[in-house]
């Protein structure tokens, strides 16, 4: 049977509870899927040896447009086929940095002359990245074309760069028939990142290979969460469940302020060489809270105690302040906490920080009305709010030949669709 002249593939954004930052440093972190907040590609072969890559959501109006042939292969060297597996390595950084010329480049593929800020060049790059790391030689001739759509704010905490890594590489490894769409049943890889064998492992590693070029030197904790979904712990690249904290509802509030997870991640890096006497004890002390929040949940209280156990709870406030302390606070996330405070609801920042998104803690004795009060106050000053659970599936696909770009670019609900396959 031929494989499909289109997919369409989805993943989820992540909400992170406990332990941003410190998760980069190996300590663990606490982190769910937000399945109702997705980016999906729409991925369809070519057969004139083209590359069509569109991101309106990153304000570029025109497409861009490359041939297969501009790529530099004589760069390629992060792919290894031994066994039969596609094994990445580090960054290839010369070419990245080809590519990131080529991005840039009136003649190769940018015909419109748009003017390409470095977000959108990392974006781009990032898709020649793997496109060119991933070719098959056989299918060289074929080429993509490539649409996203997204609910997910970008740049705003909720791991919108996890979300996109993991379907390009989805789609990417689909199209250029390293993978197929898995069939119900069909062991898919589960948990076990370090199994390099499965489609899940191989998706999650080359979307981390993805972050690692718009991030620097992510955990890849937002990676596994886009690629498996559910509601996790996570430390050095291994995941456990934690099922309870898919019961927590929360509120989630934009405040639009934009920021950049390399450089808060980067910023958090230089303060931890310049102080690690001061910054290592801080990035245990949030250790010690994820654990604790473990420990909570594993000593057997119900659901509605650890909504409303007043130490989980305040392990919001711990967590918060010793984010602040690293330096990556901003005072659009202290008025959101001061007014969700004023209903006795707490709250921290959520993802890099310095803007972009705040989690608060939905107890289930608080009032809907005071719920209602509070946001009618955020989005009075401007800020964005939506309650939300965490859990939910990771990576979705969809064998899309019947749908055509028009239709996947005017639906106004995707995931309605028919058809489309869950792994978790
Ligand atoms: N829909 C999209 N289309 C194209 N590129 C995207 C899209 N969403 C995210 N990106 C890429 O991800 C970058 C934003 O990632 P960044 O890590 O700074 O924020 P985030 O992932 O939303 O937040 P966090 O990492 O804190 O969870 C964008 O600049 C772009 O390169
Ligand atoms: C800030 C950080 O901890 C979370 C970003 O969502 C970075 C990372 O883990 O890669
Ligand atoms: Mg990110």
């Amino acid at each position: 049977m031929s494989s499909p002249s289109r997919y369409l593939v989805s993943a989820p954004g992540k909400v992170i509870l406990f332990g941003e930052h410190a998760v980069v440093y190996g300590k663990t972190a606490i982190a769910g899927s937000l399945d109702g907040l997705r980016t999906y590609i729409f991925f369809e072969k070519r057969d004139d040896g083209f590359l069509e890559l569109n991101l309106p959501k990153l304000g570029l109006q025109h497409p861009l447009l490359w041939p297969i042939s501009a790529l530099p292969y004589s760069k390629v060297t992060t792919v290894s086929k031994e066994n039969n597996s596609l094994q990445e390595s580090t960054i290839n950084e010369e070419l990245l940095k080809s590519l990131k010329e080529i991005v840039l480049d009136g003649n190769a593929g940018n015909k419109n002359n748009q003017e390409i800020n470095e977000l959108q060049q990392v974006a781009a790059s990032v898709f020649l990245y793997l496109y060119a790391s991933l070719e098959d030689k056989q299918t060289s001739w074929c080429g993509t074309t490539v649409h996203i759509a997204s609910n997910l704010p970008v740049g705003a905490g909720l791991g919108s760069s996890a979300a996109y890594s993991v379907c390009l590489a989805t789609g990417l490894l689909l199209v250029l028939g390293h993978i197929t769409i898995p069939n119900y049943g069909e062991k898919v890889g589960g948990f076990n990142i370090s199994d390099s064998s499965s489609p899940m492992n191989l998706i999650n590693r080359w979307a981390f290979q993805a972050e690692k070029i718009i991030h620097g030197t992510p955990s890849g904790i937002d990676n596994a969460v886009a690629t498996y979904g559910g509601a996790v712990s996570f430390s050095k690249g291994v995941m456990e469940n934690v099922i309870e904290f898919q019961s927590l509802r929360f509120l989630l509030t934009n405040t639009k302020v934009p920021r950049n997870t390399r450089t808060l991640v980067a910023n958090v890096r230089k303060l931890h060489d310049k102080c690690p006497h001061i910054v290592v004890p801080i990035l245990e002390a949030i250790e010690g809270i994820s654990s604790k929040f473990k420990e909570i949940i594993n000593s057997g209280d119900s659901q509605k105690e650890l909504n409303q156990n007043i130490e989980a709870i305040e392990l919001i406030d711990f967590n918060h302040y010793l984010l602040n302390s690293l330096r990556v606070g901003h005072p659009s996330i202290d008025k959101v906490r001061e007014i969700a405070a004023q209903y006795s609801l707490h709250s921290k920042l959520t993802g890099a920080g310095g803007g972009g998104c705040v989690l608060t803690l939905l107890r289930d004795d608080v009032p809907n009305d005071d719920i209602m009060k509070i946001m009618l106050n955020l989005t009075s000053i401007g800020f964005e709010c939506f309650e939300t659970k965490v859990g939910g599936h990771g990576i979705s696909i969809l064998d899309a030949s019947t749908i055509s770009k028009q239709e996947f670019l005017s639906s106004e609900n995707i995931q309605q669709f028919s058809g489309w396959k869950h792994f978790n």
